[in-house]
């Protein structure tokens, strides 16, 4: 457990973050399919891409094991869940038994494994119908058209995409449903486009054309902006504060680049990006809004920092189109309306969205329980620039930033 303050509540730094973690993922498992993708930049140090890279090089060395299952344990990490789960599904011939930690068999795969059988492919669950551990054999032949729910995760869609080109005929993609996280299929069809190959939108769903081959490539990943969404939370809740945040665009392929804005409008930070540097500054003497409603079905991973930012500022906000964030590393509206009820905020939760209605006078110093989140770790620090508190199982930070508390530090928190 670690407790925080901060004795000044001035933050004035220079602070690397580390590659976007999704972007990373998506290259790394392009990579595989594509040797020609030499070098990758900037890639993320998060647990999350650790763990993608080991289940690659387990997968890699499969001849070593024989006559049995090869078991690999993705953990906590959605995105290779569900990435692996197509690219084992097309390019294994061995078996394979993918699963991970105990929420990962919480977490559904259904929509991706229906998708990927009617493809063709052979995939089966081990424990419950819909969830990991999956069973994973080798495929028969491919079709070249399938329909999935677009509701639930944008990440089975990415994961139909990674694998799409290598198969004979591309792939047609219908949408059953309204697409969530959209800014995340945005970036795959990006990044898929960098490297020459031909993705385009169809009215409900996509399309992509198969190549056999494309040029060599060193790539560049963005460092991650939902991780630079705490930098903007704590500049918000400072006193005249400076930050300079590394290595950032002016046009990112990442949906939470929109903090710019919503921070801006809201919570006056200002924030320009000059020479990869995301520089912050707080805006003397703005009006803080009584109240805002957001919309955050595109950038969920930033839900809890601006809930948390309107808590310490004691901003009535409307977080809405939030269905999927029951369904992340813990359930997060349930998560959130519990610990902040210990900053003394009242809340009202919904199936998809959550309010901050009522802000109450604490008198002991509380601990945040984490929930096995690092965003919930996360979102709640920047809090004690208003106040002291405490937040157990902090290693819960590495899946996305391993250096979160050390770069606290380096701004003066003091932390114990
Ligand atoms: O594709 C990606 O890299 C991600 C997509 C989002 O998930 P959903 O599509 O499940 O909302 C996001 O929450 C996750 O952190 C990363
Ligand atoms: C939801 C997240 O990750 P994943 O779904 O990849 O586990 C996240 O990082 O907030």
């Amino acid at each position: 457990m670690l407790q925080l303050s901060h004795p000044t509540s001035e933050i004035n730094g220079k602070i690397q973050i580390t590659g976007s973690k999704s972007e990373s993922n998506r290259w790394l498992i392009l990579q595989q399919l594509f040797p020609s993708i030499q070098r990758i930049e900037n890639l993320s140090n998060s647990e999350d891409t650790k763990v993608l890279l080991e289940a690659l090089n387990l997968f890699n060395s499969r001849s070593n094991v024989q006559n049995k299952a090869l078991e690999i344990n993705i953990g906590h990490t959605g995105t290779a869940m569900r990435f692996l789960t197509a690219f084992f599904a097309i390019k294994t011939d061995v078996e394979i038994i993918l699963t991970g930690s105990e929420r990962m068999q919480q977490r559904p795969i259904e929509p991706l494994v229906t998708a990927l059988n009617s493809l063709g492919c052979n995939i089966s669950y081990i424990k419950k119908e819909g969830f990991p551990p999956l069973r994973i054999k080798a495929k028969s032949s491919l079709n070249d058209e399938l329909e999935i729910r677009a509701d639930i995760s944008s990440q089975y869609i990415t994961a139909l995409l990674l694998v799409a080109p290598i198969l004979p005929n591309g792939l047609k993609i219908h949408f059953l449903g309204e697409l969530t996280s959209r800014p995340y299929i945005e970036m795959t069809k990006q990044q898929l486009e960098s490297i020459g190959i031909d993705v385009k939108w169809l009215d409900e769903g996509l399309k992509v054309k198969p190549i056999k081959n494309i040029s060599e490539q060193h790539v560049l990943v963005e460092s991650d902006w939902s991780s630079a969404s705490y930098w903007f939370s704590m500049l918000a809740l400072s006193e005249s504060s400076e930050i300079e945040l590394s290595s950032y665009k002016n046009k990112s392929l990442q949906g939470d680049a929109s903090l710019k804005q919503i921070y801006a409008q809201y919570f006056g930070i200002q924030s320009e990006i000059e020479d990869a540097v995301l520089k912050l500054k707080k805006i003397a003497d703005f009006k803080f809004p009584e109240s805002i409603e957001l919309n955050l079905n595109s950038t969920p991973d930033i839900a809890q920092t601006i809930a948390l930012t309107c808590a310490g500022l004691k901003i009535k906000a409307k977080l809405t189109g939030l269905h999927t964030l029951k369904l992340k590393e813990t359930d997060r509206l349930e998560a959130m309306r519990n610990e902040l009820k210990k900053v003394g905020v009242d809340t009202v939760i919904t199936e998809n969205s959550i309010e901050l209605v009522a802000f109450n006078k604490v008198n002991d110093i509380p601990t945040i329980e984490t929930y096995q989140d690092h965003r919930m770790a996360m979102a709640f620090a920047p809090l004690a620039l208003k106040m002291p508190l405490k937040i157990n199982d902090e290693a819960v930070v590495d899946k996305s930033y391993p250096t979160f508390w050390q770069d606290l530090r380096s701004v003066g928190f003091a932390i114990v």
